[in-house]
């Protein structure tokens, strides 16, 4: 696809805010995302970033439909989420959604193959045996097929994630630090994957803190203080940790003024 079109996109975030409950002090609440509005486009690999508290996984989860997003409305593939209700939501995500987060991740009681094949048997499909075998052969870990989780490292863990997101085709995948556990190489080998899905029509939203990673994705969203602070394109990582920077610069001034 030329770079210069923009595909519709497949995510549409309207002046979400979202509050918290402030933890023993009943009716108070503390609001975290003060009004993002973002298009996420269609068969791209979108990162966010910013400093750290800038609301950068309450909106991936707000997104996902994790979180209930408290107020303004959010559209995935057409579907107004807010409107489903958490039974709803969660046969929408498991027809649609893919995720690769650091933690809650995999089943610990299912194998690795079992944890690949999970997604489509919640869906009421089935992955042929051999698209799973083929699938964990090419990301390496065939070998784990029968282990459970817990026994094997994180990175392992994380091509697991990989495997069941390739194998399942969800049409978005939601990553939340996906190499925060990990490194250099290890890392390195779930995002070149991440980066690939576009290519078989997933759309890739990925939080991470790290600007070599935020640099592959086709756009990034700089959040500051439960705002979008800029959109920039990807491919410059030096431009990514600026823009995060000033986004810190900008929340330090406005916690002066107030
Ligand atoms: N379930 C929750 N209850 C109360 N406060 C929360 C909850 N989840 C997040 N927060 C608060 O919301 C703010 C934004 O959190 P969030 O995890 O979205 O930020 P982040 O940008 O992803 O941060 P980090 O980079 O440190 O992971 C933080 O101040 C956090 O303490």
């Amino acid at each position: 696809m030329p770079r210069d079109f923009e595909p519709e996109p497949c995510i549409r975030l309207r002046d979400v805010r979202m509050d918290f409950p402030v933890p023993g002090r009943k009716r108070e609440t503390v609001q975290v995302l003060h009004g993002i509005t973002l298009d996420i486009p269609d068969g791209r690999l979108t990162a966010i970033v910013g400093p750290s508290g800038s609301g950068k996984s309450t909106t991936l989860l707000c997104a996902a439909g994790l979180e209930r997003a408290t107020a303004g409305s959010i559209e995935v593939l057409g579907t107004d989420m807010l409107a489903l209700n958490a039974r709803q939501q969660a046969a929408f995500r498991s027809e649609n959604i893919g995720f690769v987060f650091q933690e809650y991740n995999l089943l610990s009681s299912l194998t690795v193959e079992d944890n690949i094949a999970l997604p489509a048997r919640l869906a009421g499909r089935r992955i042929p045996r051999k698209t799973v075998v083929d699938t964990m052969t090419r990301l390496g870990i065939a070998e784990h097929a029968r282990k459970r989780p817990e026994s094997l490292s994180g990175g392992e863990r994380q091509r697991v994630a990989i495997a069941r997101v390739v194998a399942n085709q969800p049409r978005i995948v939601f990553a939340d630090e996906p190499t925060g556990a990990l490194d250099i190489r290890s890392g390195n080998v779930v995002l070149d994957w991440l980066q690939a899905l576009p290519a078989q029509g997933t759309t890739v939203l990925m939080v991470t803190h790290d600007p070599h990673a935020a640099a592959r994705a086709d756009n990034v969203i700089v959040l500051g203080s439960g705002l979008v602070h800029r959109i920039i394109p990807g491919g410059d990582a030096r431009a990514v940790s600026d823009a995060v920077l000033a986004a810190q610069s900008a929340d330090e001034e406005s916690e002066l003024e107030s």
